[in-house]
């Protein structure tokens, strides 16, 4: 009979790291700032607030902010990003980078999300920015979706490649750039084919929802996000960029906390709310792919080397049982925010 190892039942890793993250602001970055430093050591955090952290003087501020937010004895490193507007001044954010303030900038395009009116509208205006960075380093990270109304939702990162992607590699190749939140095979196959200076961050949603889980059986808005989930093909795609140990794809869970006043209307507000439960889902996404192993170059190693960082020395371990059912939301003052509900049993759960 062929010998078959038992299914592991624990797992330890290197402690992970989110690299695409929104903490918020007030009430809400108290609420939510605990989730995020209980798993992860650090975090890239997204700067639209409102109004957003576009200078160096603001990111600081912010960080400020956020540490104040986080429970006794966390040691938690939120890593700063720059929103990037028009009028974005290029020795700001140099030297907010070579300052260790902010680690990278984060490009909106005007109205492709939230909070994203402030937004660049044209690349050529922020070109002397985007050069600099290149020179020093600096990862730009994207949203990458064109906001053009006449290009289907669902083609909006696709037609991103091709239009912005592409024309950006080729007139600034060094600049280091992170697609974030990739959605389609589209984005894997670009991503894949960089050789260099290109990575992309995959989210725990995207990995697990497709886009029936928005529309079928009635309209579920928790399941609203952007960019909007895909069809399944693409998810599969996802999937197979995380759990391939390439080292261009990492966690960026993007986790968007709405309260569900704001995400439960006639327009609700796009963002999954999934730090609390990333690494139990992750691990359920791996074991299934049969790829357990490959979990901590994912969420731990991959994205480090692309920043230059060095990896988390500390340990944390997941162990699998009885599954176990996540709290359905979590209380803020501004009132309850819906936890993402994968639509499987978890088994999976961080130890400590
Ligand atoms: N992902 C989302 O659906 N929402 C994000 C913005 C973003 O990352 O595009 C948010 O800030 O709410
Ligand atoms: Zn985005
Ligand atoms: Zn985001």
């Amino acid at each position: 009979m062929p010998h078959r190892a038992p299914a592991p039942t624990r797992l330890t890793l290197r402690r992970p790291d989110d690299w695409h993250l929104h903490l918020r602001d007030g009430a809400m970055l108290r609420a939510v700032a605990p989730h995020s430093a209980r798993d992860f050591a650090r975090a890239i955090v997204m700067p639209n607030l409102v109004p957003p952290v576009v200078t160096g003087a603001q990111a600081s501020a912010y960080r400020d902010r956020i540490r104040a937010a986080l429970p006794e004895g966390a040691r938690f490193e939120p890593l700063m990003t720059l929103y990037l507007t028009e009028s974005t001044d290029p020795d700001d954010v140099a030297r907010a980078f070579l300052s260790g303030v902010a680690q990278a900038v984060k490009l909106y395009p005007a109205g492709a999300t939230t909070n994203s009116h402030a937004g660049v509208r044209d690349l050529d205006r922020v070109r002397p920015v985007l050069e600099r960075m290149a020179e020093i380093g600096m990862p730009l990270c994207l949203h990458g979706e064109v906001t053009d109304p006449q290009v289907d939702i669902f083609d909006r990162e696709a037609a991103f490649i091709d239009r912005v992607l592409k024309p950006l590699r080729r007139r600034v190749p060094d600049l280091r750039i992170v697609l974030e939140h990739v959605t389609t095979q589209d984005g894997v196959d670009f991503v894949r084919d960089q050789p260099r200076n290109m990575a992309a961050t995959i989210t725990t949603h995207h990995l697990v929802i497709n886009r029936n889980a928005i529309l079928a059986g009635g309209i579920r808005p928790h399941y609203y996000c952007l960019p909007v989930a895909k069809r399944e093909s693409h998810r599969i795609a996802l999937v197979q960029a995380a759990i391939s140990g390439d080292e261009r794809f990492f966690l960026g869970t993007d986790s968007a906390p709405h309260t569900d006043a704001a995400k439960l209307q006639p327009c609700g507000c796009a963002g999954c709310f999934t730090a609390p439960v990333t690494l139990p889902i992750l691990a359920e996404v791996f074991e299934a792919a049969e790829e357990l192993d490959r979990l901590e170059s994912f969420a731990s190693l991959n994205g480090p080397r692309f920043y230059g960082l060095p990896p988390n020395e500390e340990r944390i371990t997941l162990t699998k049982g009885e599954p176990w059912t996540p709290p359905a939301s979590i209380p803020t003052d501004d009132g309850p925010v819906t936890v993402f509900d994968p639509g499987f049993p978890l088994h999976w759960r961080v130890e400590g």
